[in-house]
């Protein structure tokens, strides 16, 4: 069994992996971290790899301490992909885009695809078909949008995700929901239109914390995936350690 481990900006991450098939999908804050590690490893006593990406919140050491365990596969820029990474600044590229990328390729070959993943930031990569890696974009998350709104004024209150109810908001609590869902709806929305129109066609996947909530709000018709990185993670695994 692989335990797979995504290390975000806002939370972790983990599933268990039997070959293809995810047994189980736990998510934890980043306090005691260790002691969830520990707890997942006591339960499911097959585990003997632990793949692991983070955004940089962790590095490797702190892992260090399973490695009497199981082995520990981190996933660096170092390791072979399985696209031609074309980004202007590879060594700057997010190691959650690289394994979102990954994935893409591995489960949908020889296919354009355009991954959307709407965590603390939203980030959009395109892949094309020949499996070149070109980048995409990277904006602020539901979270950061309501607390930045609420840092940087001295009246909007903080609030966290609620659905907006109606496009036109009819106090101060629903245009902020509405500015913030809406908004980030439409960006969406407008990314996948403006780069249909440039581009053959491409198959969409969405995931990340808010990709559910966000999905339902899509004029674009596609089908969220939440655990779609954690996936990405153990197929990317397989692919480097096949033989
Ligand atoms: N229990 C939760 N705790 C924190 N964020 C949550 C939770 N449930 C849903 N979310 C949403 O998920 C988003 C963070 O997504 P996530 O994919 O976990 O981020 P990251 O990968 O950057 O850590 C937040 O914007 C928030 O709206
Ligand atoms: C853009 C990100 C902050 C997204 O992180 P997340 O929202 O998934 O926690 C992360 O991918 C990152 O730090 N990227 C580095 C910059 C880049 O990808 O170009
Ligand atoms: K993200």
């Amino acid at each position: 069994m692989i335990l797979t481990v995504d290390v975000g900006n806002t939370r972790i991450k983990s599933a268990v992996f039997e070959n293809d098939t995810l047994v189980e999908v736990m998510v934890f804050p980043h306090e005691n971290f260790f002691g969830t590690i520990e707890n997942i490893l006591k339960k499911f006593q097959n585990i003997t790899v632990l793949a692991v990406a983070s955004v940089g919140k962790l590095d490797v050491e702190a892992f260090k301490s399973f490695s009497d365990r199981v082995k520990i596969h981190f996933i660096t820029r170092e390791n072979a992909f399985p696209f031609l990474n074309q980004y202007a600044t590879p060594q700057t590229l997010g190691i959650d885009r690289m394994v979102l990328a990954a994935g893409a390729v591995l489960q949908f070959p020889g296919q354009n695809r355009l991954i959307i993943d709407a965590g603390t930031c939203v980030t959009y990569d395109f892949v094309d078909e020949n499996d070149v890696y070109h980048g995409g974009a990277i904006s602020p998350g539901t979270r950061l949008r309501y607390e930045s709104m609420h840092n940087y004024t001295a009246k909007l209150p903080l609030l966290t995700l609620e659905d907006p109810g109606s496009l036109i908001g009819n106090s101060t609590g629903q245009s902020m929901h509405s500015g913030v869902i809406n908004g980030l709806a439409f960006e969406i929305d407008g990314y996948i239109d403006a780069l249909q129109s440039e581009n053959e066609n491409f198959i969409i996947i969405l995931t990340g914390g808010d990709a559910n909530f966000l999905a339902k709000r899509l004029k674009n018709t596609i089908f969220a995936n939440s655990n779609f990185l954690l996936e990405s993670l153990n197929n990317l695994y397989l692919y480097q350690n096949r033989k």
